[in-house]
């Protein structure tokens, strides 16, 4: 399959910054495809989409809609040209128009006209925009105004104002962020099923982890402005490349261990390895990848009883222990979605239930997650 947008080695620096807000930003998105960017606040995810929009000018790089140049050397599309549509967080509906006129809005830009060309009736654009409101779920409201809808349903507005000049390709920063919890949770899955239906690719910025694990077909990590990891969101939260992209997808323990192939001697014990390796290494063990069993059960094979509830944090539907670990002073988390029976200073023994991520350090994350308990 071809990707419809790919975006090759951009790197932008703002006037009298020494440092590039992005670098080297690599990426293609597909059809049918949710590509969530997304990284703490700061590391370039807006100025990245911006930069794809044509509303900011990388200077180096390339940005490639299908076949069409739209940036590269000297080649400059303007953002109206690119046929790319965008959602921002603040929308901006017209709060003075009715749902089919602001759909009819996104139809008068001049790259809409070169499309579809001046003879363009009005009748013609209103079926267009009528068309593009059935695919986010909105017919029969047509005539509503804005302040009628609900905050998921002005989205979608936006959304179809968006797709209904022909955009095959679609940026949406934090498109969510000011939609209550469920209606947040309906809107993104919808924004999925809308991307794979229509086949559209879909570039979501977000800096919100779950976010982007439960909407996306593809992460994109970015940090410092550059990408470090990209991958579907099983494979970037089971396997994180680096320990930043391990703390930033979730809790993770970060361990360091010895390896001798295919396991590592750990504070832990002896725990199964991803990769076959040698030498130190640091590993990344989720809370939930744990095992754990009172001391003096039976318990096990395997599982080293060293280690000693400090606290507990009950969440409903599971559980989530601080475990002092006596051999070295370390703390792991563990987390369980059944009854332990378990209270603060009873002796535990731990096992990890699938084999270790063997992830690059880093030097700040280490030294906050691995840490001496004094
Ligand atoms: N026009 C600009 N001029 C100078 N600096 C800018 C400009 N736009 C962004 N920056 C800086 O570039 C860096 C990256 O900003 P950007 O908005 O791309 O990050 P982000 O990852 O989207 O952050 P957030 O999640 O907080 O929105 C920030 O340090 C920001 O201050």
């Amino acid at each position: 399959m071809k990707p419809l947008l790919c975006v090759h080695n951009i790197s932008k620096t703002f006037p009298g910054h020494d440092r590039p807000v992005i670098k080297d930003v690599t990426f293609c998105v597909y059809p049918g495809e949710v590509l969530a960017l997304v990284g703490p606040s700061g590391c370039g995810k807006t100025t990245t989409l911006r930069t794809v929009m044509g509303f900011e000018h990388a200077d180096a790089g390339e940005v490639l809609l299908g076949e069409q140049v739209l940036q590269r050397e000297k080649t400059f599309v303007g953002p109206d040209q690119r046929g790319i549509g965008f959602v921002f967080q603040d929308y901006a509906l017209f709060p003075h128009l009715s749902v089919l006129e602001n759909v009819l809005f996104g139809l008068r830009g001049a790259a809409f006209k070169k499309r579809g060309g001046p003879a363009m009736t009005r009748r013609r654009r209103a079926q267009i925009a009528k068309e593009a409101l059935w695919m986010v779920g909105l017919m029969g409201l047509e005539d509503r105004m804005p302040h009628d809808l609900s905050g998921g349903q002005q989205q979608r507005v936006a959304l179809a104002r968006a797709i209904a000049p022909g955009a095959r390709v679609i940026l949406l920063d934090e498109p969510f962020s000011n939609l209550d919890p469920d209606l947040r949770l309906a809107t993104r899955n919808e924004v999925r099923m809308i991307a794979h239906r229509a086949k559209m690719a879909v570039v979501l910025v977000t800096h919100d982890q779950e976010e982007a694990l439960s909407t996306a077909d593809r992460l994109a990590v970015m940090r410092e402005g550059r990408l470090v990891q990209t991958g579907p969101p099983e494979e970037v939260y089971n396997s994180p490349a680096t320990a930043f992209v391990a703390q930033f997808l979730g809790r993770t323990n970060l361990l360091e261990g010895d390896a001798t192939g295919t396991h590592a001697v750990t504070p832990l014990g002896r725990v199964e390895l991803e990769h076959f390796t040698r030498g130190k290494v640091l590993l990344s063990l989720r809370p939930e990848h744990l095992s754990m069993q009172p001391a003096g059960d039976e318990h096990e094979p395997g599982a080293l009883c060293v280690g000693k509830v400090v606290s507990r944090e009950f969440k409903g539907h599971d559980m989530t222990f601080r475990i002092r670990l006596q051999s070295n002073r370390h703390e792991v988390s563990v987390q369980t979605d059944y009854a332990t029976g378990l209270a603060v200073g009873d002796r535990v023994c731990l096992k990890a239930r699938t084999p270790a991520a063997v992830v690059e350090p880093d030097d700040m994350t280490v030294q906050l997650t691995v840490p001496t308990v004094g």
